[in-house]
């Protein structure tokens, strides 16, 4: 698929990796659809892809609601008049171990509205924008490419019950959507990335920070660019699909 006036819809695209991938899609010509919880951060994003060269568009919606999705992606086809890309990049932690012992009890220390939030965006989530982006993509006869952002967790992290089950789901996903929506041109891949470089490393004390750097055999976090240009990658060659990317400085959990 070329990227030049591609249209992309990028969830949990204000910040992190959805707007690096965002700003890097707008720089090679494509059209964004930001999505997000955050409208400030979508405008700050969406002013970054047009600084970029390229045209974007913010749609507030919380991607766990039903209804909230279904209106959006109508909305971008509506703004845009097709549809040709979505990257399910947004995602939240909330981790902890499930159980543990303390003095003589064993206390459940992940509580069922911890793994439910996790659960309701990183998989639901990414159920309901992938049904309603190739519901569009399909009407409209449009070219596809839908990524799911997983990540190495999801080989099992201690402390991740939630997060890990979700990014294990959404790699799930990737065979079975490229099986299914194949014979309307639509491509699905996905991307496991390691550890990243983002405001949230960014205040980790130094110390931890080296700690975690030196268990990557490559000895350094990766760059948000380093994910833009593997979904770039994706989007660009079309014999991908079905398969993960596994973007990780060779770390294993
Ligand atoms: N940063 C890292 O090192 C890694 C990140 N990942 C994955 O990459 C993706 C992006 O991560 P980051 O950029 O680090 O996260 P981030 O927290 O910086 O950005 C996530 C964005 O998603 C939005 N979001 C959260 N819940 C939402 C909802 N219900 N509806 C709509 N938008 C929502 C947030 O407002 C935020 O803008 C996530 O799926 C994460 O699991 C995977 C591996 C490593
Ligand atoms: C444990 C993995 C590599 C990880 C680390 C950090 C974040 C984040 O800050 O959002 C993740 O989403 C991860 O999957």
């Amino acid at each position: 698929m070329k990227l030049q006036d591609s249209v992309i819809a990028i969830t949990g695209g204000g910040q992190g990796l959805g707007r690096a991938m965002a700003e890097y899609l707008a720089a090679k010509g494509a059209r964004l659809a930001l999505i997000d919880l955050m409208p400030e951060k979508l405008a700050e994003a969406a002013e970054a892809c047009k600084l970029a060269g390229s045209d974007a568009k913010t749609y507030v919606c919380n991607v766990a609601k039903e209804e909230d999705v279904e209106q959006t992606f109508e909305a971008i086809v509506r703004d845009f008049g097709q549809l040709n890309g979505l990257v399910n990049n947004a995602g939240i932690l909330r981790d902890g171990l499930m159980v543990k012992g303390e003095d003589d009890q064993i206390v459940k220390r992940m509580e069922l509205s911890q793994w439910q939030a996790v659960i309701d965006v990183n998989l639901t989530g990414v159920f309901l924008c992938g049904r309603e982006a190739s519901t569009q993509m399909i009407k409209n006869g449009d070219q596809g490419v839908i990524i799911n952002i997983a990540s190495i967790s999801r080989a099992g992290n201690m402390g991740q019950s939630n997060y890990s089950a979700a990014k294990a789901g959404v790699s799930a996903l990737v065979p079975v959507w490229a099986k299914e929506l194949a014979r309307y041109d639509i491509r699905c891949m996905g991307i496991a990335p390691g550890f990243i470089e983002t405001e949230m490393t960014a205040s980790m004390k130094p110390e931890a920070l080296e700690k975690m750097t030196a268990g990557i055999p490559l000895k350094r976090m990766g760059k948000p660019e380093e994910i833009a240009s593997a979904a770039a990658f994706i989007f660009e060659n079309d014999y991908m699909s079905g398969r993960m990317i596994e973007v990780d400085g060779a770390l294993r959990l």
